[in-house]
């Protein structure tokens, strides 16, 4: 069983070469955690006072404005900060995916390639060796796959890493929105892969700026604010409050019907 649970944890980025005088007249901006002034170096808190508990089959999306935390929130769920106050608990094997190109090397061809960011996302080799045939087909980039990664385009990159982070077997799933940049037609592709994935996984927690996507992938929402949680509940009734709107009104109906969710308002979950 995976879980992760966090309790009072903050992250700070101490910034040793900024200039604190002109810091100290700055008033608090809508974007970006707060920046503290006290002592000798100024000190971004990018996170404060983050209570979660997460369980096996959570599907949570993180939404907020820039800033707001949700990339630092989700390098602490992946172990890559420690918090600087606070304790963090991760049980199960965590693929953390903030960049899609992360853990390509230009010099090898798409075939090593596959193999090795399988491997950066806790594949074995075997398991890779299994699944590159399937990859391959998916990426659609024939010949080029025994070609070196520099003579790739860039939607050939993204196609290639997407068809490589899609096939694993992850534990929990950590993912960034880098994936939103991927050319829609290819992603109307990849939908069902990116489902089939997200099934597969104990946990997912996915920030994202993109409605389509978290409405696709998630169940429930944190919403995120200057460093804390503002809102945690059910990804449409977070996404109404943060939005100011509700998102689900506008999805079409195939999409509804896929996600299980109906036109109506919200009101009746608002009131329980
Ligand atoms: N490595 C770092 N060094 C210093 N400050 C950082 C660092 N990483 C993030 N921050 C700061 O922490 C705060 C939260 O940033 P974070 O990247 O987590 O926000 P975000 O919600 O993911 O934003 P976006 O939607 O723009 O990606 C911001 O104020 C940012 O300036």
């Amino acid at each position: 069983m995976v879980s992760i649970d966090v309790w009072n944890a903050a992250v700070d980025f101490p910034i040793f070469d900024a200039k604190s005088r002109s810091l100290k007249k700055a008033v608090l901006g809508k974007a970006g955690g707060k920046i503290g002034t006290d002592s000798k170096v100024p000190v971004i808190e990018a996170l404060h006072d983050i209570n979660m508990s997460l369980g096996e089959g959570d599907r949570v999306a993180l939404v907020g404005h820039n800033g707001a935390g949700k990339s630092t929130l989700l390098r602490l769920l992946s172990g890559i900060y420690e918090p600087t106050r606070g304790s963090a608990r991760v049980v199960g094997k965590v693929a953390p995916v903030f960049d899609l190109g992360v853990g390509m090397d230009p010099e090898i061809s798409g075939y090593e390639n596959i193999i090795i960011r399988g491997l950066f996302l806790g594949m074995s080799r075997k398991e890779m060796e299994k699944r590159i045939d399937d990859i391959a087909e998916f990426t659609e980039l024939g010949d080029y796959l025994a070609m070196p990664l520099r003579t790739y385009s860039t939607g050939m990159r993204v196609r290639l890493a997407l068809g490589v982070v899609t096939s694993i077997d992850p534990e929990i799933l950590i993912l960034d929105e880098g994936i939103g940049a991927v050319d829609a037609e290819f992603l109307e592709k990849a939908r069902d892969r990116l489902n089939d994935l997200v099934k597969r996984s104990g946990m997912l927690v996915f920030a994202s700026h993109s409605d389509e996507f978290l409405v696709e992938l998630c169940s429930t929402a944190i919403w995120m604010d200057k460093g804390g949680i503002r809102e945690e509940g059910s990804l449409r009734s977070v996404l109404t409050h943060y939005k100011g709107y509700d998102p689900f009104k506008n999805l079409s109906d195939e999409t509804l019907a896929r996600i299980g969710e109906s036109r109506a308002t919200i009101g009746s979950e608002e009131g329980s």
